[in-house]
């Protein structure tokens, strides 16, 4: 790969800016594109991000832009790192090339059910895309942390040739041929992390979370099989390694999300505060009905969504997830 080649970076948010850093890390010159001028023109003029990277430098060969049409005149590939929500207005713009688009949101449509593989499949041809999801902070991943995080495609050779454009020793990536794997393992860990946020806001204390991971990894399991997916995928970085991350580590959205409600936030108030997008939200509602429509049972996941839908109230839910028939493990 030429030290000149061109990556563009759609989402100046926390993770866009992130994926931005590692590829000018690995030499590429990188266009990063903002919501619209003035954000641009701001992050260009500051040389950094304060909203969502604050005190991290912007380094030369990464320039900020606003219209994607523009960014991706003569881009080798694109990385799209925008909420999912935004996929289905912005993604068309892409549907003409022939250069990979890298998809790094993580979650489920909530009306249609889809993964991300397959919303980015209504607008881009399959042989295009690839997906990056794992274990990765944006803060950890954009001070050059260590991380280790999965590429999917529908091939392996895709899959390298899409981790290819990263080329930075502090991010490390393996490959996968598990879309849907992949695609569930980085969507439902952020529902299983509200419910172990829930659990800390409640003032339970470590036994619930394990339980949280454990029972999760199991529902996220049947779930992603039952969708054609491989169980051996959600035992890896992008299955149980983000499980545990978002379950774990205070700098999760999700988990932060999770404990305000228990402490008594309204949902939409919780996701305001925050300030930042909270996937497991819109999650939580597609896997519930997507379950359904399998005929799948899964307690923590249904909760979840069953507490922030107003259906029932959040002591209640703990009770009856604990008093369920004991069965085997
Ligand atoms: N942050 C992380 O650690 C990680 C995040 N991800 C995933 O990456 C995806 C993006 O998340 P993240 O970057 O963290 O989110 P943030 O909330 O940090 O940033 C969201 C970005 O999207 C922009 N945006 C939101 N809606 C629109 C829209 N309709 N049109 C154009 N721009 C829009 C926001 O612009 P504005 O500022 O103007 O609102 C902002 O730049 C999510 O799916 C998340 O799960 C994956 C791995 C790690
Ligand atoms: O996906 C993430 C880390 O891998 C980020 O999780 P949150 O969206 O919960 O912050």
């Amino acid at each position: 790969m030429g030290e000149q080649q061109v990556v563009t970076v759609w989402g100046a948010g926390s993770w866009g800016t992130a994926l931005a850093l590692v590829l000018a890390r690995s030499g590429r010159q990188v266009r990063l594109v903002a919501r619209n001028d003035v954000q641009a023109e701001l992050l260009n003029s500051s040389r950094e991000n304060a909203r969502y990277l604050p005190g991290i430098p912007l380094p030369a060969n990464l320039h900020v832009m606003a219209d994607p049409v523009v960014a991706m005149q003569g881009a080798a590939a694109c990385v799209y790192a925008l909420p999912c929500a935004t996929v289905d207005s912005c993604l068309p713009l892409l549907a003409d090339g022939d250069y990979p688009v890298i998809a790094a949101c993580k979650g489920l449509h909530p009306q249609t059910l889809e993964r991300t593989d397959q919303m980015f499949a209504r607008h881009i041809a399959a042989q295009r895309i690839a997906l990056l999801s794992g274990p990765s902070f944006a803060a950890e991943v954009a001070r050059g942390q260590p991380t280790a995080i999965t590429m999917a495609a529908s091939d392996l050779a895709k899959a390298e040739a899409a981790a290819a454009f990263f080329d930075d020793t502090s991010f490390r990536i393996y490959s996968s041929d598990d879309l849907i794997g992949v695609a569930m393992g980085g969507a439902l860990k952020n529902v299983i992390a509200i419910a172990a946020g829930m659990a800390d806001g409640l003032g339970f204390g470590h036994n619930s979370v394990a339980a949280a991971v454990t029972r999760g990894l199991s529902e996220m399991a049947r779930l992603t099989v039952a969708c054609g997916g491989r169980y051996e995928t959600l035992m890896g970085l992008s299955g149980l390694g983000d499980l545990v991350l978002t379950c774990t580590g205070t700098l999760s959205r999700n988990r932060r999300f999770g404990a305000e409600v228990a402490r008594g936030a309204a949902a939409a108030a919780a996701v305001a505060s925050i300030g930042q997008v909270v996937e497991g939200v819109r999650t939580a509602e597609a896997a519930d009905r997507l379950a359904g429509h399998l005929g799948i049972e899964l307690p923590l996941i249904q909760t979840v969504h069953r507490v922030l839908s107003g259906s029932v109230r959040l002591p209640d839910a703990v009770h009856v997830l604990m008093s369920r028939p004991e069965r085997a493990e």
